[in-house]
C-alpha cells in the first residue's frame, strides 16, 4: 500500500489536520482538535466545514481502525449548535448506531471544554471491499495528482 495523504489524519500531509483518533472504553472513538486562526470562519470561530471534516474523519477512522472496514461517506448531516472558539480544545466523539449490510449509520458530535455540544452529525458510511487509502493506486489511475509531485 502506498503512502497516505489523508487530509484528516496523515502525518505526511503538510497542510492536513494531523488528527489522532483513538478508541474509548465505551466503544466510541474520539479525537481532539484545537482550531487556530487559520481554521477560522468569522472572527474568532472555527469554520463549520472544517468541524464537519473532523467529524467525517473521525467516523472514517472509527470504522477502519475499530472494525477494519474501509468506508466512504455516503451522507453527512451536520447541525451546528454553538460556535467553536478559536483556541478551544474540542473533543470529537463518534458512535456506531446501526449496521445493515455494507451501510453503517454513525452519530458523532463535538464537545466544547465546558461539556456543551457544539456540533452534532449523523453519517451514512458505505463499506467497500478493498483498501482506499493508497495514493499509489490512485496515481496509477490518474498518473499525477496535483500537490503530490
Ligand atoms: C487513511 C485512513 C483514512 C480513513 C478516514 C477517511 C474519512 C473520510 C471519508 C471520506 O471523505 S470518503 C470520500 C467522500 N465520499 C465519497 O467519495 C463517496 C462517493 N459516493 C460513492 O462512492 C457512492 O455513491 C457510494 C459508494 C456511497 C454508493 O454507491 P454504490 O454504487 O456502491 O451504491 P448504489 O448507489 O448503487 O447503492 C447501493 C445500495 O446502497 C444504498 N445507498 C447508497 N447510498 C445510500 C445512503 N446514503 N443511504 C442509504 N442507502 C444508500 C442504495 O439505495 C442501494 O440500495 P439497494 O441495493 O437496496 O437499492
Amino acid at each position: 500500500m502506498g503512502q497516505s495523504f489523508c487530509f484528516g489524519c496523515s502525518p505526511d500531509n503538510p497542510i492536513g489536520l494531523h488528527l489522532e483518533c483513538f478508541p474509548q472504553d465505551d466503544g466510541t472513538w474520539a479525537t481532539y482538535f484545537t482550531p487556530a486562526r487559520y481554521h477560522e470562519s468569522y472572527n474568532g470561530i472555527m469554520h463549520g466545514g472544517l468541524a464537519a471534516t473532523v467529524l467525517d474523519e473521525l467516523i472514517g477512522n472509527h470504522l477502519l481502525k475499530g472494525l477494519g472496514r474501509w468506508a466512504v461517506t455516503a451522507r453527512l448531516e451536520v447541525r451546528f449548535r454553538k460556535p467553536i472558539p478559536i483556541g478551544a480544545r474540542v473533543k470529537f466523539v463518534s458512535r456506531i448506531v446501526r449496521e445493515k449490510g455494507s451501510l453503517f449509520q454513525v452519530a458523532a458530535w463535538a464537545e466544547l471544554p465546558d461539556g456543551r455540544i457544539a456540533v452534532e452529525a449523523r453519517a451514512e458510511m458505505m463499506a467497500r471491499e478493498t483498501g482506499l487509502a493508497s495514493t499509489t493506486s490512485f496515481s496509477q489511475e490518474f498518473k499525477q495528482l496535483p500537490g503530490l509531485e
